[in-house]
């Protein structure tokens, strides 16, 4: 689903990414943890074609980047991050906004066909926000528009799910009910790459961990193995603890502690 090798990404005389492999098989979920700066959201904008590497190879769904026209790919491609975002008009209808991504717009400037119509609403009533459909989505909480995003995301049935931070500002309440929504995606054929800084929105989803450091994959594979004090202590360089509750991880770090 997407084959990573060997690669490199120089920007400013300073090395970013330093020789990243990684490989993300059909059905399975995946969480890229690190540190501020590690190299996450380079990573992410590798997989959905938006930046290129200085060397190695990006395969996405059968297809390699440079060979074939991105943009054929990225419809099958969701893809959620705060630029998306605010890219989108705030005083548009959240069914509408919801509808844009059918066809990757940001916007319409045309009759917008019935079976999208009902297809957005559908998907809304799904995220609990049927009662919005005809509401500005400017208007939205940021909750509610995570939510209307992720139903964005899913217009399209994309095969491949691309999140940078969905939970980002969202307190611990609408939070819960975000990671519900993806805990959804279970029963869906698609797979998910999630980019967080918080450990304990790998809900059971969640299948699989890469730890980037330093522009480095320090560790990749099932959640149980990579989830370790050990390996997150030096992935963040900290003391920290792993405990697992709920089906999740959660993490206890030393305040004061000194740093590894
Ligand atoms: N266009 C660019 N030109 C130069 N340096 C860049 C560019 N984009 C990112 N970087 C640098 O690359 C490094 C990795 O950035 P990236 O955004 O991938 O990190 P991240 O792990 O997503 O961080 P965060 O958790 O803070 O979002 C950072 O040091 C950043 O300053």
């Amino acid at each position: 689903m997407i084959h990573l090798r060997r690669l490199f990404l120089r920007r400013d005389e300073r090395d970013i990414l330093k020789g990243v492999d990684l490989t993300i098989h059909k059905g399975e979920h995946w969480v890229i943890l690190g540190r501020n700066g590690s190299g996450k959201t380079t990573l992410l904008e590798m997989m959905t074609g938006y930046l290129f590497p200085s060397s190695g190879t990006v395969d996405v769904l059968g297809n390699r980047y440079g060979e074939v026209d991105i943009r054929e790919v990225r419809k099958d491609i969701g893809y959620i991050s705060q630029s998306v975002i605010e890219k989108l008009t705030l005083r548009d209808p959240v069914w509408e906004v919801v509808a844009t991504g059918q066809y990757a717009f940001l916007r319409f400037y045309q009759e917008v066909d019935n079976a999208v119509r009902l297809k957005a609403l559908r998907l809304l009533d799904e995220a609990g926000l049927g009662h919005m459909a005809e509401h500005p989505f400017g208007t939205l909480s940021q909750g509610e528009r995570k939510k209307a995003i992720l139903a964005r995301a899913l217009m399209a049935d994309p095969k491949l799910l691309i999140m940078d931070e969905p939970c980002a500002g969202l307190d611990l309440h609408e939070r819960e009910k975000l990671l519900a929504d993806l805990g959804r995606l279970k029963d869906h054929d698609i797979t998910v790459v999630y980019v967080t800084h918080h450990l304990e929105e790998i809900i059971p989803l969640f299948t699989h961990v890469a730890l980037v450091q330093d522009g480095l994959i320090a560790a990749a594979g099932p959640k149980e193995e990579v989830l370790s004090s050990d390996l997150l202590s030096r992935a963040y360089e900290w003391p920290v603890e792993v405990e697992w509750a709920y089906g999740r991880p959660w993490i206890k770090a030393s305040s004061g502690g000194e740093q590894l």
